[in-house]
This record gives structure tokens, C-alpha cells and sequence, in this order.
């Protein structure tokens, strides 16, 4: 494992996280929730810029707390904020990103500043946001790594920004032994990305599962008020009134399909089965 969160505990005022987690090697795990969910601070935690309250998190088989220099190689992340003063301009980015990582890729950084049109001359502070988040990536991706960790990368981004960066990601992903952690509050950002998916609320995952397993398996059951007396309750996981009977979601939909003729099941996306998940009533 590259990284693994075992039962994990922290606690700030009114806010309660709680994670058992584990990032494989050559896997793309997503983290999803809203704004305050926790996604942030996971990714905190994985870097060892805070500790947990209780449990173990660990990275490379190690303490985060504890990485060492060598260990920090390893890893490239970005946050909305670079940690870079906005006076800079990208330029000036060049020396301090060589010194802190040996094996900077100037060229290659350069070659995608310019194929992302981020200008190397002007100051930080005068980039749009979409400009900023580029960046961001960017740099994550200059040097050698064998972990991204990306808190939000695509957020404020166009649909065109959005899919180049992917792309950026899915070729970074060509070379065994990578893997990549990244974060959204927008489900569709991510579905067809990632391998694997976390659905974190209010610090809790209510959700994970291979995203194959999501798109294949989970579905909405549409039933009258007979049918869903009539129905087996075994596979479903929540249940929500509507006028016309009962949605129920399920993560078996094709035991449905087979036992069930002419049931009506929709596919959800992943956003429907996060808010159901979440407002469902348990069975
Ligand atoms: N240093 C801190 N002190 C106190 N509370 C904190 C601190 N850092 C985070 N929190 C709280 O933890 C909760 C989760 O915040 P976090 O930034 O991890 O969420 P997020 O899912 O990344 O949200 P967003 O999408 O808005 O960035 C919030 O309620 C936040 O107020």
C-alpha cells in the first residue's frame, strides 16, 4: 500500500473525521463530499502536515508524521493555494522547484507551461483561476514521483481545461507503480476517471466502491407501493418515498433485472447515489 488510513480519528470543534482508507499502487482513487466533508484534511494527513487524534496513517509504510526528505521526493501535491508567494512569477518558480527536487524536470515543465499557455513572466497574482489551478498541477507533475495527492485539481476549470489536465493525469498514470489521489465536490469530475471512489460526508465515508461497481451494479428501483411489498429487500441499501411507490437503491440491480421482469431500474449516476445514500432511509 502507498498509503493507509487505519482507523483514524480527528477531532476539531464540531467537526469528527474518521477514515479507514488504503491507496494501492497503479490505482486512481477519488475522494468526493462537499465543501467541508473532509478532503482536505485527509489529504493533510496524508502528508504528515497534521496528526491524527487516534489510529495509524501511514505513507510508503511509514509514519506520515515521520517522512523523511526522500520519502517527500516521492510525492507530488497540490492544494488550491501553491504555498508560493503570487509575487513570484513562474520563472522564478524554476531555481526553487530545482533545488528543493533533484530530479525537476525543467524541459518538461517548460514544454507544458507552454502547451497550457500558464506564461512564465507574469506574476502569480495577475493568473485566472483556471490559470492558477494549471499551475498547480503542473508543478505536482514536475518532478519524479510515485504519488500525486490533488485536492481539487479541476475545480474552476472549463470543461476543456478540465479533460486536458486528465489527460496530463492519465499519461502520468502510463508508467507502473504510480498511483493518484484526487479530490472533488463534483462526482461527474471524477467518475470516468477514477478506479476507485471514497464518498466522504461530514467526515465519514458513507461510500466505497471500484467505480466499475458503481456504474454496473448500483441502480434505482422505481416501484408501486405492491411491487415493493412484494420485493425481496435483501439488496437494497436505502429507500426514499416518491408519489409514484418507492426509488430504492440497490447494488445488485441485475439480481432485480433477473428476478423481477418488467421492474423498472434506472442507472444512477454516481451523484444520485451519493445524495441517496446520504437522504435515503435506511431499511
Ligand atoms: N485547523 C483547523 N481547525 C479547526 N477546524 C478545522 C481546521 N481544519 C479544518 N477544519 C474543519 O474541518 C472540516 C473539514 O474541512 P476540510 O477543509 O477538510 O473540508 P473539505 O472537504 O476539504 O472542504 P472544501 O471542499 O470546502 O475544501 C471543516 O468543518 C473545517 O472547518
Amino acid at each position: 500500500m502507498l498509503v493507509q488510513l487505519d482507523r483514524m480519528k480527528k477531532e476539531y470543534d464540531g467537526f469528527s473525521l474518521e477514515l479507514n482508507m488504503e491507496i494501492p499502487e497503479n490505482q486512481v482513487t477519488g475522494l468526493i463530499g462537499a465543501n467541508g466533508a473532509g478532503k482536505s484534511t485527509t489529504f493533510k494527513l496524508m502528508l504528515g502536515l497534521i496528526r491524527p487524534d487516534e489510529g495509524n496513517v501511514e505513507i510508503f509504510g511509514r509514519n506520515a508524521a515521520e517522512m523523511g526528505a526522500e520519502d517527500k521526493q516521492k510525492i507530488g501535491a497540490a492544494f488550491s493555494d501553491s504555498g508560493f508567494s503570487e509575487y513570484l512569477k513562474v520563472q522564478q518558480l524554476i531555481p526553487i522547484m530545482s533545488r528543493f527536487y533533484p530530479d525537476f524536470q525543467e524541459e518538461e515543465f517548460r514544454g507544458r507551461c507552454e502547451r497550457f499557455k500558464i506564461p512564465l513572466n507574469k506574476q502569480i497574482k495577475e493568473f485566472s483561476t483556471g490559470m492558477k489551478a494549471k499551475l498547480n498541477v503542473l508543478l505536482a507533475l514536475s518532478h519524479d514521483s510515485r504519488l500525486l495527492i490533488l485536492d481539487e485539481p479541476t475545480a474552476g476549470l472549463d470543461v476543456v481545461a478540465r479533460e486536458e489536465i486528465l489527460d496530463l493525469l492519465r499519461e502520468y498514470m502510463e508508467i507502473p507503480g504510480r498511483s493518484i489521489v484526487i479530490s472533488s465536490h463534483i462526482s461527474g469530475d471524477l467518475e470516468h476517471f477514477c478506479d476507485d471512489l471514497y464518498m466522504i460526508h461530514e467526515g465519514k465515508i458513507v461510500l466505497h466502491e471500484e467505480t466499475d461497481r458503481i456504474l454496473e451494479e448500483y441502480g434505482f428501483l422505481k416501484v408501486s407501493e405492491q411491487e415493493y411489498e412484494a420485493l425481496d429487500k435483501e439488496y437494497l441499501l436505502r429507500v426514499r418515498k416518491e408519489s409514484f411507490g418507492y426509488s430504492c437503491l440497490t447494488n445488485q440491480k441485475n439480481y432485480y433485472l433477473e428476478n423481477y421482469p418488467g421492474i423498472i431500474v434506472e442507472k444512477g449516476s454516481v451523484d444520485e447515489v451519493i445524495s441517496m445514500l446520504v437522504k435515503g432511509e435506511l431499511l
